[in-house]
């Protein structure tokens, strides 16, 4: 992949993500805008030199200018990358439509899928945006990691594979490996929902169950997966890929994981909310286990260990009910 020119990228939410991707794209030599919603937030970016709140221990490079005015973070931007939660995508895209000069693309690192109604991001961003270029960026990568600079790999999917290429180089280096891929719609079914099953991975684990149960929730969860991925127009190769089965297994086994540590404090008996206070950053499979509720119910596809993670986070069951619930089902052919 050849070397892009240095690019000005407009980076769209200060979170432990972004500030990760605004550091790995100044390593690229890239100058980036970091735009954040709260004043108090980007004036503390500025005065410690690091994002303390979700981030700590990380100089920010000179390179990497915070600011809490979208219109500076897009005055003569090359490139906008959008890394908000996805509660918040629509807001922040929508608020994009008056400041993009035309055909300009975005690309997001966001996973999951809009709160209210359930769709995929990429549907959101055309209703905001109109036509122009998309792309997702997804995949195996804790910010932590990214941000120390150990080897990572992710892929950036698009509709448009010159935008994927183009997004793919900004973010690609030494030890960042961005592939392309065209699935955009493989690529967010598999964010979104594979932070409902490291929920429900974290449950079984703080339960107390083992190995066996830890890697029979991620071949069953990643059949639930593939279902409604397929259902809505993904393709195999995509969920058995960096998107799919790598970050499906990289946030069901390692507690950096905050999905994952949902699911553990469910189990030790705290409540939603109390176990989200604790975490302190968002979790994002909370909201997107309702959205795949509705997602499953309305499309009628199977996905009993999503539908027992929804009922413990909306309706209340113990996890222990949640288990005997899923181990209690009549026995069946594994395809098909
Ligand atoms: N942290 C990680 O390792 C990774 C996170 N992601 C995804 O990146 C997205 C962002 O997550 P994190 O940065 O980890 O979250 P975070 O909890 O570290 O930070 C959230 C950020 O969103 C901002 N925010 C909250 N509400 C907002 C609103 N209404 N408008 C504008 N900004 C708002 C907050 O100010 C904060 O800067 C999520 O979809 C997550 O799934 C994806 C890959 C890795
Ligand atoms: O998506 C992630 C890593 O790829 C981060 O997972 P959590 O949101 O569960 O921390």
């Amino acid at each position: 992949m050849s070397e892009s020119p240095k690019a000005r990228v407009a980076l769209l939410g200060p979170g432990s993500w972004g500030t990760a991707l605004a550091i790995q794209l100044c390593r690229n030599g890239h100058q980036v805008r970091l735009w954040g919603h709260e004043a108090a937030q980007i004036e503390a970016l500025k005065r410690d030199g690091e994002n303390r709140q979700f981030l700590p221990g990380f100089r920010l490079p000179p390179t990497l200018i915070p600011t809490d005015s979208l219109d500076e973070a897009l005055a003569d931007a090359t490139d906008c990358l959008v890394v908000v939660p996805s509660h918040a995508f629509r807001s922040v895209v929508s608020a994009l439509h008056e400041r993009l000069p035309s055909g300009m693309g975005i690309a997001w690192a966001t996973k999951g899928l809009d709160s209210t109604s359930g769709q995929l991001l990429h549907t959101i961003a055309q209703e905001c945006l109109g036509d122009r270029p998309l792309a997702v960026a997804s995949g195996p990568s804790f910010a932590l990691e990214v941000a120390s600079g150990l080897p990572t790999a992710i892929t950036v999917a698009s509709a448009t594979g010159s935008f994927a290429e183009r997004i793919a180089r900004l973010l690609h280096g030494d030890r960042f490996r961005a592939y392309t891929s065209s699935d955009m719609v493989g690529v967010e079914v598999c964010g979104a929902a594979k932070n409902v099953l490291a929920i429900a991975t974290g449950i079984a684990d703080g339960l107390g169950f083992g190995a066996n149960t830890r890697a029979a929730i991620i071949t069953r969860g990643l059949a639930e997966l593939i279902r409604v991925g397929m259902a809505l127009g993904g393709r195999t190769e995509t969920f058995m890929g960096l998107a799919g089965i790598g970050d499906l297994v990289l946030t069901c086994t390692d507690n950096q994981s905050r999905n994952r540590r949902m699911g553990l404090a469910l189990a030790s008996g705290k409540g939603v909310r109390e176990a989200m206070g604790e975490i302190g950053q968002e979790v994002e499979g909370v909201v997107t286990a309702l959205a795949v509720h509705r997602l499953s119910t309305r499309l009628d596809i199977e996905m009993p260990i999503s539908e027992q993670v929804y009922r413990v986070l909306y309706e209340g069951i113990s996890p222990e009910q949640a288990t005997k619930a899923l181990l209690e089902r009549d026995p069946k052919p594994e395809f098909g």
